[in-house]
């Protein structure tokens, strides 16, 4: 058995109950076999038994009251996965779904999306089992004050610096912020996606949905090719779809369908971003909302976005919401491209039948990569205690993503597997993270 394999079984064996983390440390380490072949060292060192182990794990109670009076305890969790190329660096996922699993998954992918985005940041990821969903605004409030109580101790500008995530927009980071702020008595950039007034970055809203065009426009230009007049399936309705429908959209492409955890548009004018917003953003109300106020749109219960015809696919909502049956369908109705806005939507199978049919394939941790790159912006920001323009940090998020379709295209083709981008994205980001573990020691 190879060393990856080993490393693989191992893992499987020790992790037995978290299989998205087990999902994701496949699809890793299976595509580094050239990188691990060409450095017998790494083996010497262990380096890929400590990379898959976190180098600590919070898990915490939060308890909180709400407007009832009554108590409610939720789960929270902070995995401080990787250091070596700078403080970690990661969301903070509020979903009923959240479990260790899905934060370790999600961390340990962090730590080569951060990686390749040329910035200084480690690998982290955290978040809460509490359900945003029909809450009161002080309901949100008095539980990001209580996961904070603990989080706080734990992480800093320069030790960890978390974000948002699924269920945690500008509201909640604003609140968590507050409460850090007034627990630690320091005002310092501990958090990103930040409000304006307090150290936000112009930008960060967009960043993650409009990168995740520019690495796909990157591929087009570089093939001839534009997304003027394409048809775009996105999935989600939250700050990753909504800011990638409405860049496709200025590029010149039409968006037709976006989807919830209920349901899912079909808009065959193209999606009303200003319409979008003020439903999901705004209201927090469900796409129903959507379709009825608007002419000529078709609703659906359950999932089923992939079934609509479309030159490019952006999956931007949850893991594993693209199957194979969906690529199926996909690859039946002529889809070219699928770029990953969501962390890890495609399932393994789904992920080899597409590039087994020739489909451009481009991974969440290099296409959703904007969203941390310009919260490393943002972090920048705070150090000199200066605000950049929307402008400058729009094309500072380009050039990022520019360089990171560049960056997995070569690194694919060094291997001799020219596009092949997961494996272009794994080694790529690993390669950096592997030379600092390597010069730091046994740590
Ligand atoms: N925000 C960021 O900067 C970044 C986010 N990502 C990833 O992008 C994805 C979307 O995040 P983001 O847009 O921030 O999150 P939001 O909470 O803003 O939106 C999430 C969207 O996905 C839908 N959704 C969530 N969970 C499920 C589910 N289990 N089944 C079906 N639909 C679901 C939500 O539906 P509903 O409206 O019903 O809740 C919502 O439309 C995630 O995978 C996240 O990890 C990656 C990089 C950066
Ligand atoms: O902005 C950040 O720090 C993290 C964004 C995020 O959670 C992600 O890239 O998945």
């Amino acid at each position: 058995m190879s060393y990856v394999d080993n490393v693989i079984e191992q893992v499987k064996a020790k992790n037995v109950e978290q299989p998205e983390f087990i999902q994701a440390v496949t699809e890793v380490l299976q595509s580094l076999e050239p990188v691990i072949e060409a450095h017998p060292e790494y083996e010497a060192a262990s380096l890929l038994e400590r990379i898959v182990e976190p180098e600590r794990v919070i898990m915490f109670r939060v308890p909180w009251v709400d407007d009832a009076g009554k108590v409610q305890v939720n789960r929270g969790f902070r995995v401080q996965f990787n250091s070596a190329i700078g403080p970690y660096k990661g969301g903070l996922r509020l979903h009923p779904s959240v479990n260790l699993g899905i934060i370790k998954f999600l961390g340990f992918e962090q730590i080569f999306k951060n990686s390749l985005t040329t910035l200084p940041m480690g690998g982290g990821k955290g978040g809460c089992d509490f359900d945003p969903k029909g809450k009161s605004d002080m309901e949100v409030m008095r539980f990001c004050q209580a996961f904070m109580t603990e989080l706080a101790r734990h992480i800093g500008a320069d030790t960890d610096v978390p974000a948002g995530d699924i269920g945690t927009g500008a509201r909640e980071i604003g609140y968590m912020f507050g409460q850090y702020k007034k627990i630690k008595n320091v005002f310092e950039g501990v958090l990103t996606g930040k409000g304006l007034s307090f150290g936000g970055s112009l930008a960060r809203t967009e960043a993650t949905g409009y990168g995740l065009v520019y690495i796909v426009e990157e591929y087009l230009r570089c093939h001839d090719d534009s997304f003027e007049g394409k048809t775009v399936c996105v999935s989600g309705s939250g700050n990753v779809a909504i800011y990638a429908t409405q860049k496709a959209q200025q590029l010149g492409a039409k968006v037709v369908t976006v989807s919830d955890s209920t349901g899912w548009v079909y808009d065959p004018a193209g999606i009303d971003v200003d319409l979008l917003k003020q439903v999901k953003e705004v209201e927090r109300a469900r796409l129903t909302e959507y379709a009825a106020r608007r002419e000529g749109v078709e609703y659906h219960e359950g999932r089923g976005v992939w079934v609509t015809p479309c030159d490019i696919a952006l999956p931007c909502a949850t893991q594993n919401e693209v199957l194979i049956d969906d690529v199926k369908a996909l690859v039946a109705n002529g889809c070219k491209i699928l770029a990953e806005g969501a962390n890890m939507p495609t399932t393994l199978d789904a992920t080899e039948y597409l590039q087994e049919q020739g489909v451009v394939f481009i991974p969440g941790k290099a296409a959703n990569a904007g969203g941390v790159a310009t919260s490393g912006l943002e972090m920048s920001q705070n150090s000199e205690r200066l605000s950049w323009t929307f402008e400058e940090v729009d094309a500072k998020l380009k050039g990022i993503m520019v360089s990171i379709y560049h960056a997995i295209d070569d690194a694919a083709k060094h291997y001799g597997h020219e596009g092949n981008y997961v494996m272009g994205a794994n080694i790529a980001g690993f390669e950096k993270v592997a030379n600092a573990m390597m010069a730091q020691g046994i740590v």
